[in-house]
């Protein structure tokens, strides 16, 4: 065996079970996720989450969440019930924070605050929307007997109450489910290279290879059924967390009464960026990512925000430079880059397993010592080869990633909404519009900018609090469509691009097409044979 090798850590492999993972379907659980909850205690969530689209609609979610009993998530006693209960929680939250055509709340009432809490605690998961409630947690088969693909998957709630919704989390989900089989693949490598068998780890990493080329296929599928306006305009501003939300609203995060004393959490969004499966490809063939624009080998980028490493955690966005009420805040910690950040946002149990690969994860070593070996056997040809076609399918995947971003955001919000509509308000000072709301018997007065509103000067918004009374004189706007008054204003995470500034952000605040564009570099850069100028291969010795 070559020495390198002998080196590597020898830490027990860890056994998917433990970490919450099935061999047959991965980070998705084994059962499909319920469709109800058992308890007739908890039947006011289940109501208000069955006519939650209606309510939105009606602008009268609000009200009836103030109209919840608080229940208490104690009596949540299957990891099925926490999950659905934190799948419900999650809509409802997101939906009253955002509201529809309504200014963000910023404080969520207790009977939300506190169970959402309390059953992210039990699922060691954060109080925010994620990629696991969203996804993992949130379909149905059409047919119980059939396959977990696009052919037979529903979901069990949107936001928006649209199809390409569903399509857009069902083609993540199907992702999740053709991945499974990866899992399993990856800790046999590992152990086929602790073996130093090459020919055992060269047919393993083609199985590897095989999936990587469905996932890329399934993801490619979004397109089929997933509008990028409906996506864009109707979709993703709910998605958007409370982290770097300044602009639309939110300059401090969001208060959860009765939870810490009630103070402020900025938390980011839900973002496929929480996927373990592909974390887990990334640790396998050891792909690293740095913050953007601070690249071992590459100089120091900036952007027009300032550093892209500060885009990157969002330090330098608009909303954080905005001047904010300092409050007391609960804020996810700060690893080195956002892809890492995710993690905080993963179940605990897939977080931890990643943990575990991430010592043992052996493969990229394994391939690149012997690619160092002075005779190089046709075995190990052909398994370099191999490896760097597996790393070429990440890349790929990363590839349509990127063209999904660019037609999904980047041209939505160039393009701006067809009809001026204000799903999300953050109104801007000027005489055209004025909107008064009350907030705990007192007043705060906002006003809205029209676009014809020559003399309109932007100001800090504010935010509907509990009570969403609010008077509206919008003297400017258009009879057609009302809600024109909020024309080029931002809404959530949907807002139209100032022309000539092309810094599209992402739900963490990350100058988006940059920092993919790097995550994608990356990528290529951990082949062992390098394919294209952009790509040189990383030394050995940072596997
Ligand atoms: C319409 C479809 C999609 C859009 C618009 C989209 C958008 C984004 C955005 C904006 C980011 C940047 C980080 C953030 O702000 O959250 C991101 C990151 C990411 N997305 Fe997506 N996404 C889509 C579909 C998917 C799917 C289906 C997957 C499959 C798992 C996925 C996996 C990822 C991953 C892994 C990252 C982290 C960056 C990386 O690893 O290169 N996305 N996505």
């Amino acid at each position: 065996m070559h020495s390198t090798i002998n080196e590597l850590p020898q830490r027990d492999l860890p056994v998917l079970s433990d970490y919450d993972i099935s061999p047959k379907t991965g980070f998705l659980p084994v059962d499909p996720p319920l469709q109800i909850l058992p308890d007739p205690y908890f039947a006011p969530w289940e109501e208000t989450f069955e006519q939650f689209n209606g309510l939105l609609l009606a602008s009268r979610l609000r009200q009836r969440v103030n109209e919840l009993p608080m229940l208490d998530a104690a009596r949540l006693v299957t990891k099925a019930e926490q999950r659905r209960a934190y799948l419900i929680l999650c809509m409802l939250s997101h939906a009253y924070v955002w509201g529809k055509h309504e200014l963000a709340a910023e404080s969520l009432p207790e009977p939300l605050a506190v169970p959402w809490q309390k059953v992210a605690d039990m699922l060691e998961i954060q109080p925010v929307l994620t990629h696991a409630a969203v996804v993992m947690w949130n379909w149905r088969l059409l047919y119980k007997d059939g396959p977990r693909d696009l052919s037979n998957l529903d979901t069990l709630g949107t936001l928006s109450g649209s199809s390409d919704e569903s399509w857009f989390y069902l083609v993540t989900t199907a992702i999740e489910a053709t991945g499974a089989p990866v899992l399993i693949k990856i800790l046999q490598a590992i152990q086929f290279a602790r073996e130093d068998d090459v020919v055992e780890l060269k047919l393993e990493l083609e199985g590897i290879r095989g999936i990587i080329e469905e996932l890329v296929a399934v993801l490619r599928r979004m397109f089929e059924k997933c509008d990028p306006y409906v996506f864009y305009w109707k979709v993703r501003p709910y998605l958007a967390g409370w982290e770097n939300m300044a602009e639309a609203g939110l300059p401090n995060g969001v208060r959860y009464e009765g939870v810490d004393n009630g103070e402020y959490k900025k938390l980011a969004g839900g973002s496929a960026a929480q996927s373990s499966l592909i974390h887990a490809l990334d640790i396998a063939f050891g792909v690293e990512h740095f913050p953007t624009g601070h690249r071992p080998n590459k100089p120091v980028a900036t952007t027009a925000h300032g550093t892209a490493h500060g885009a990157a955690h969002g330090t330098h966005t608009e909303a954080s430079t905005t001047k904010a009420a300092p409050a007391p805040t609960t804020t996810a910690p700060g690893p080195t880059n956002f892809i890492k950040k995710m993690r905080f946002y993963m179940p605990g149990p897939h977080r931890n397993f990643l943990t575990h690969l991430t010592e043992v994860a052996n493969i990229r070593q394994y391939v690149t010592a012997k690619a160092a070996e002075t005779e190089r056997t046709p075995e190990i040809e052909k398994l370099i080869e191999v490896y760097d076609e597996c790393v070429h399918q990440i890349k790929v995947f990363r590839d349509v990633h990127i063209q999904m971003v660019t037609l999904y955001i980047v041209m939505q919000a160039n393009r701006g909404p067809s009809i001026s509509h204000g799903g999300f308000a953050s109104p801007a000072k000027g005489p055209a519009a004025t909107e008064t709301h009350e907030k705990n018997g007192s007043a705060a007065t906002a006003t809205a900018t029209h676009p014809d509103a020559k003399d309109a000067a932007p100001t800090a918004p504010v935010h509907a609090g509990n009570n969403t009374s609010a008077t509206t004189t919008n003297k400017g706007s258009s009879i057609l469509y009302p809600q024109k008054v909020l024309f080029g204003q931002p809404y959530g995470l949907a807002k139209k691009q100032e022309a000539g500034n092309d810094v599209v952000r992402g739900t963490g605040g990350t100058d988006l097409i940059p920092f993919l564009r790097q995550s994608r570099d990356e990528t290529n850069e951990t082949k062992i044979v390098a394919t294209s100028s952009m790509a040189t291969p990383r030394k050995a010795s940072s596997a």
